[in-house]
């Protein structure tokens, strides 16, 4: 289901960027398409209008939400680690959050609405094909533990998994292709594998993604140096305990540095720069994964809480990178040379570009893949 999900939202972002006429902002059409595929595995249906993210208001209003939590969800908030001032809410920090809290829930509740009406209106013949149909139908089940499922638990588990699972993804393929973009040599490499493998008469397909060893090592190495979540998420010492010398009590909350860890030159050789190789037999790390098993790299975070859309969003940022640099070549907006590319990043819970990437895309392959 999902493979199918990705592959035609996939195909729609590919035809309107094979159809621009002016500079695209690649972030905000990789957005759309990673709301859209989600949307479509969990409710069965686009949250955009037609996917190509044109001029969509509604397009934009989720974005800048999403965007907005996840600044607010970084920010330093004195009254979380002075609890006396808390009340006070000195930077402002939980109105806004309340604000953006009622913005989001009149979006979902659009949704959980009319997913109810077609449910009442098809006579309750409608199959669980999606997450959402299939939360509605266990809305009268008792739990395991006796409570049943309420609206507002499920409006909170579509934004657990919308929030969780569309910026990451999408904000990691733009990252990549930056990296593509500013590597030529690495590019050329990409696509001559993509060629080989793929050729230039169709579209990559999720079945492609085993057999393109150099673009996996490219995912891994954008997955090193730009890290979705770069502080995790927060966790909790659940016992006192020494590590390292340093005593954390129990109850402490703890934020793993998963960004300083895969920067740090005690663990990397040239940390900062972006040199897939060291993946590939021969290099530092040939058999180092990203899902959580090698410390040194630990995108989706690890152990018993580790992302739990990890193979969701691999695959997506997979197909996803090896389909805009195989169907297109680009270049950079307003004669940008890709070596003056600004590749700072803005401050928030998840690793965003603070410049947009500002790109014309030109068809590579044969017409008719498009
Ligand atoms: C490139 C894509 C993604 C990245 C880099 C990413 C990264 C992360 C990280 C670092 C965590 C915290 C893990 C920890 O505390 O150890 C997390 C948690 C989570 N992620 Fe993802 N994620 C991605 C995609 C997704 C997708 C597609 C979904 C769902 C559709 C998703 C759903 C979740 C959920 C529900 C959690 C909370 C899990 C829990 O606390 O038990 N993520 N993710």
């Amino acid at each position: 289901m999902d493979m199918i999900c990705k592959q035609e939202e996939i195909r729609v972002l590919v035809r309107a960027l094979a159809s621009a006429k002016t500079k695209v902002n690649l972030g905000q059409l990789l957005n759309v398409c990673t709301v859209n595929a989600l949307g479509q595995v969990m409710m069965g249906k686009r949250v955009f209008g037609d996917g190509s993210g044109g001029a969509d208001p509604e397009a934009d209003e989720f974005k800048s939400m999403v965007v907005e939590l996840m600044q607010l969800a970084g920010v330093f908030n004195i009254g979380d680690f002075i609890p006396a001032l808390e009340w006070l809410d000195l930077q402002g920090v939980q109105a806004k959050m309340k604000k953006l809290h009622n913005r989001f829930d009149r979006f979902l509740s659009a949704i959980l609405e009319e997913h109810k009406t077609k449910a009442r209106q098809s006579n309750g013949q409608v199959k669980h094909k999606d997450f959402l149909s299939t939360l509605i139908s266990l809305e009268n089940v008792d739990g395991a533990e006796g409570g049943k499922l309420s609206n507002t638990e499920i409006k909170a588990l579509l934004l657990n998994m919308f929030t969780a699972g569309t910026d990451t993804s999408s904000s990691t393929v733009e990252w990549a292709m930056a990296e593509l973009i500013r590597h030529p040599n690495i590019m050329a490499q990409v696509r001559q594998e993509l060629d080989s493998v793929v050729g230039r008469d169709r579209l990559v397909s999720d079945l492609d993604l085993p057999n393109l060893t150099y673009f996996q090592a490219v995912i891994k190495e954008t997955f090193r140096l730009h890290p979705s979540t770069p502080l995790s998420l927060p966790r909790m010492a659940s016992d006192s305990c020494d590590i390292n010398g340093y005593h954390i009590p129990k109850g402490a909350t703890l934020l793993v540095n998963v960004w300083a860890i895969s920067r740090d030159p005690n663990e990397w050789n040239n940390p900062l720069e972006f040199r897939p190789e060291r993946f590939l037999p021969g290099g530092e790390r040939p058999n180092a994964d990203v899902r959580g098993n090698d410390f040194e790299v630990i995108p989706f975070g690890a152990g018993r809480r580790i992302c739990a859309g990890m193979s969701l969003g691999l695959r997506m940022v997979q197909l996803l990178t090896a389909t805009l640099a195989h169907a297109f070549e680009w270049e950079l907006a307003d004669g940008l040379m890709p070596e003056k590319m600004d590749m700072e990043e803005a401050y928030g819970l998840t690793l965003q570009r603070a410049a947009p990437l500002m790109v014309h895309p030109r068809p590579r392959l044969s017409k008719h893949a498009y």
